[in-house]
């Protein structure tokens, strides 16, 4: 099946969630290298990439369209652009593996999602892109569901760590750093990152201070 990705993406100054134990030149860095790992994944299923990207952008793997507006109007200005089965799929997911992707797009109902952490979404898989609208933020995963169902479209809801797991808060990375495969993790253990385990606790230490 011919599918197409669409993935927002913001360059400058992003995951401003993780500033207490990453500078601004190092979220830039990691925010770029975990999108690589999901365009990697994404295209491996066969699949091409736009980016939605807040400012310019360059990306050898994906096409991209700077668009300036918010999260959900960028999406929405996309969506209606597309006549084929599409993937709406975040930049902070760098442990999505082109099988836990397989799973999303092979579904049998007219939609797919995989809810993020703490009431997001991290994965919407449509079928007739056309018709839907994303409204991300706050609980979006059950907004999404209800606008599935406003729609009248069947859904099935994945179950996967693998895509629910965004890498958000500092305490994210320590899914990352065991369960991670890419360049993401890569560059976490390169740039000083380190797991241990304390009164039977795993925590992450950079240049050997506690950092979660
Ligand atoms: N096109 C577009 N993408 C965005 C925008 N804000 C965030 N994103 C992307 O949307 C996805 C989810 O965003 P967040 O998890 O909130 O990421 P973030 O805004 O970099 O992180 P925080 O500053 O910690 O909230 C990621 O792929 C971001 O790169 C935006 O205003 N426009
Ligand atoms: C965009 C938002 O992401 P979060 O802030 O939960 O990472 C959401 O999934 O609705």
């Amino acid at each position: 099946m011919y599918f197409h990705a669409l993935i927002p993406f913001k360059p400058v100054n992003p995951k401003t969630r993780l500033s207490s134990i990453l500078t601004q030149e190092e979220r830039e860095e990691f925010a770029r290298i975990m999108l690589e790992d999901v365009i990697l994944a994404v295209r491996r299923t066969g699949c091409s990439a736009t980016l939605l990207c807040t400012s310019k952008y360059e990306c050898r793997d994906a096409l991209v369209a700077v668009r300036k507006e918010g999260l959900n109007e960028a999406i929405n200005w996309a969506l209606p652009q597309f006549h084929c089965p599409s993937l709406i799929i975040m930049s902070d997911l760098p442990m999505v593996t082109p099988g836990s992707l397989q799973r999303v797009i092979s579904t049998k109902a007219d939609m797919a999602i995989v809810p993020g952490l703490g009431g997001g979404t991290n994965v919407i898989f449509v079928k007739k892109p056309e018709k839907f609208h994303v409204e991300y933020y706050g609980f979006s995963f059950r907004r999404h569901l209800q606008i599935a169902e406003e729609l009248e479209l069947t859904v099935e809801i994945i179950d996967s760590m693998r895509m629910s797991t965004d890498v958000d808060e500092p305490a994210d990375l320590v899914e990352l750093m065991i369960h991670g495969h890419g360049n993401a993790r890569e560059w976490l253990y390169e740039h000083g990152f380190t797991l241990s385990v304390e009164e039977g606790r795993v925590k992450v230490h950079r240049d050997g201070k506690e950092v979660v």
